[in-house]
C-alpha cells in the first residue's frame, strides 16, 4: 500500500473531485459516513460523545459525523472551536445542516472550554492535514484539556496539531488520541516510533479516493499489507526436490552464545531452504547436532570463536546459494579477519546481521566489501553505529535511504514498523509483529529466515519484505498462543507458516 504526502494526498482528492466526478460535499459526506461506520462499530450509545469542531474542511467532516451519530440516537455535544474569522465552503454547509437538529457549543475563550467526563468519548476534528503551523492560544488550550482529560479520544484523520510527513517542532502541542481513523490511506506519522503517543491505534477508511490516481503517483514510501505479501509468496511445484531450494550457510555462534546460531538454524529450515550447512566454533559441534537434527554441521579449527579456520575441509563458498553471518559471532579479532574473508570471497548478496554489523561499523573499509544487495539487519543502536546519530525519526528515514541507496544495500531498520530501505530508494513499513518480540533471539530468527530466503532464489528486496512480515505474524500468532510477556523467539520459530 502506497503513502502520499499531504500534497499528494490533497491532489488525489482533486482528481477524484473533477474525475469521478463527485462534489467536494459529498465527498465529506463519504468520509462522515466511513468514520461514523468504523465508530459505531466500537462504541456503544451508552458512551456520550463531544465532537470538538475545527473551522476548516477536519472541522466540517466533524460537523457531518455529529448529523450522522445524532442521526443514529448517539448522545452528541458539538463544540466549534473558534480560533479564527473565517471557516471553509463546506464547514458551513454542514454547520447549516447539524443547526438544524441540535445546538451547538461555540469556544470562543478559555473560559468556553468545557470538562470533559470518563465516560465521554471524544472526537478530534480540530485541525487535520491542512496543519500549516504549530498550534498556539485557544487551540492550544482546547488540546490541553482533551489531553488532561480522562476520556477515550479518537482522532479524525489525524491527531490536531501533527504533522502527516514532516517533523514537529520541539513542544508541540498535539492531540494524543486513543485512535486515529485516517481517510483512505495511512500517514507517514503514522509509522515512526516517536510519535507513537499522537497516533494511537490506527486505523483508515476507504472514502472511495481514485485507485488509478493512487497507483499513478509515485512513492518512495510503502506499507506492506497481507494481500501484497500473498503476491511475493511462491507455490511449491509437485516435482521440486531438496535441490530446488537451496542450500544456505550459516556462520554463526561463540562460546556463550551457540543458542544463537540454533534460533537461526531452526528458523531458516523452518523457512523452507532445501540443505542447511551451519558453521559453529567447536564448542557449538555437539550442541547443534543435537539441536537441529536437520543441518549440516562445519565445525571451526577454534573452540570458542568463529576463525575461518576449518577443522576439516570445507566446500567452496560458491557452492552455497546463500549466506547468512552474525548471530552471536562476538568481535573477537579472529571473527574480523574470518568475515574479512568471507566478504572478499562471497560474491552474491548475502545476510548480515548482529557482530557481523558491529565489526563493520569498527572496520569501515569493509562496507566497499559487502555484495551489492546484500540484507544487512540491523536494530537502531547497530544502525546507529553504521551511519550517525538521528535528529528526529524523519532524519532517520533520511539516513536509511540515503545508507541503502549509496551502497546499494537492502537495510531491514529493526523495530516496531520495521523499515525496509532499498537500493531503489524506496522504504517499506512492516505492518505485523508485536512488543513480545522484543527479547533475545527474535533477530536470529530473523537471520535464518533471510538467508533461507535468499537460497531459494527470492529476490533480496522481496526477501527482506516477505521475511519480515513472516517473521512479525508468526511474533503475532505466537502471541496470540502465549501473550506477549511470555513470548520467547523459540515460539516464534514454532509459529512461521508459509501458507
Ligand atoms: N480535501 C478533501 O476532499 C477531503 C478532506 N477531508 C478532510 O479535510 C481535512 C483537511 O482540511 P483543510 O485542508 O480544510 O484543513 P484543516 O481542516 O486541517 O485545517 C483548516 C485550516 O486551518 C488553518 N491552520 C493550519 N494550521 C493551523 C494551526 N496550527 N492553528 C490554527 N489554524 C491552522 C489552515 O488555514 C487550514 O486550511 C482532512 O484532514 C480531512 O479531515 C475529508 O473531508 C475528505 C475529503
Ligand atoms: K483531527
Amino acid at each position: 500500500m502506497k503513502i502520499l504526502t499531504v500534497e499528494q494526498t490533497r491532489a488525489l482528492d482533486q482528481y477524484t473531485i473533477e474525475h469521478e466526478p463527485v462534489a467536494p460535499l459529498n465527498l465529506m459526506e463519504r468520509a462522515a459516513q466511513a468514520f461514523t461506520d468504523w465508530y459505531t462499530a466500537r462504541f456503544d450509545k451508552n458512551r456520550p460523545v463531544r465532537i470538538f469542531c475545527g473551522l476548516g474542511n477536519n472541522g466540517g467532516d466533524g460537523l457531518a459525523i455529529a448529523r450522522l451519530l445524532i442521526q443514529l440516537d448517539y448522545t452528541v455535544q458539538t463544540c466549534v472551536v473558534r480560533y479564527a474569522p473565517r471557516e471553509s465552503e463546506d464547514f458551513m454547509h454542514n454547520h447549516r445542516r447539524l443547526k438544524l437538529l441540535a445546538s451547538i457549543k461555540y469556544i470562543e475563550s478559555e473560559q468556553d472550554i468545557p470538562v470533559i467526563r470518563p465516560k465521554e468519548v471524544v472526537i478530534d476534528a480540530i485541525l487535520g492535514s491542512g496543519l500549516s503551523r504549530t498550534t498556539e492560544g485557544l487551540v492550544q488550550s482546547v488540546i490541553d484539556a482533551i489531553n488532561h482529560s480522562p476520556a477515550t479520544v479518537v482522532a479524525v484523520d489525524i491527531a490536531s496539531g501533527l504533522f502527516a510527513d514532516t517533523a514537529n517542532g520541539p513542544n508541540a502541542t498535539i492531540v494524543q488520541p486513543d485512535y486515529t481513523v485516517a481517510f483512505q490511506l495511512p500517514k507517514l506519522a503514522f509509522l515512526l516510533p516517536t510519535l507513537s503517543l499522537y497516533v494511537g491505534e490506527w486505523h483508515w477508511v476507504d472514502i472511495g479516493l481514485s485507485r488509478a490516481y493512487i497507483e499513478r503517483t509515485p512513492t518512495t514510501y510503502f506499507y506492506t499489507t497481507d494481500q501484497e505479501v500473498r503476491h511475493l509468496l511462491r507455490t511449491r511445484n509437485r516435482f521440486s526436490h531438496k535441490g530446488s531450494f537451496g542450500h544456505a550457510l550459516l556462520l554463526v555462534g561463540s562460546y556463550g552464545k551457540i543458542g544463537a546460531g540454533v534460533l537461526a538454524s531452526r528458523a531458516c529450515l523452518r523457512s523452507g531452504v532445501g540443505l542447511l550447512s551451519v558453521q559453529v566454533p567447536r564448542c557449538g559441534y555437539e550442541i547443534l547436532q543435537t539441536s537441529v537434527p536437520e543441518a549440516m554441521c562445519q565445525p571451526d579449527g577454534h573452540l570458542h570463536i568463529l576463525t575461518g579456520q576449518p577443522e576439516v575441509e570445507q566446500p567452496e563458498l560458491d557452492t552455497f546459494s546463500a549466506v547468512g553471518v552474525g548471530p552471536g559471532i562476538g568481535t573477537a579479532p579472529e571473527t574480523l579477519e574470518m568475515l574479512r574473508k568471507l566478504l572478499a570471497s562471497v560474491k552474491k548478496p548475502m545476510v548480515i546481521d548482529a557482530d557481523a554489523i558491529n565489526l563493520i561499523a569498527k572496520n569501515r573499509d569493509l562496507i566497499d566489501k559487502i555484495p551489492k544487495n546484500s540484507i544487512l539487519t540491523p536494530h537502531p543502536k547497530e544502525f546507529e553505529r553504521l551511519t550517525r546519530r538521528w535528529t528526529s525519526d524523519y532524519d532517520k528515514l533520511g539516513i536509511l535511504r540515503d545508507f541503502a541507496q549509496r551502497n546499494r544495500f537492502v537495510v531491514v531498520l529493526k523495530g516496531a514498523n520495521t523499515a525496509i530501505a532499498t537500493p531503489d530508494g524506496t522504504t517499506h513499513f512492516n505492518s505485523t509483529g508485536n512488543p513480545g518480540m522484543s527479547t533475545g533471539g527474535t533477530g536470529d530468527v530473523l537471520t535464518g529466515i533471510l538467508t533461507a530466503l535468499l537460497a531459494q532464489g527470492y529476490d533480496p528486496v522481496e526477501a527482506a519484505v516477505l521475511g519480515v512480515f513472516e517473521h512479525g505474524r508468526a511474533g503475532d500468532r505466537a502471541a496470540d498462543l502465549r501473550g506477549q510477556i511470555g513470548l520467547t523467539a523459540s515460539d516464534v520459530i514454532e509459529a512461521l507458516r508459509w501458507d
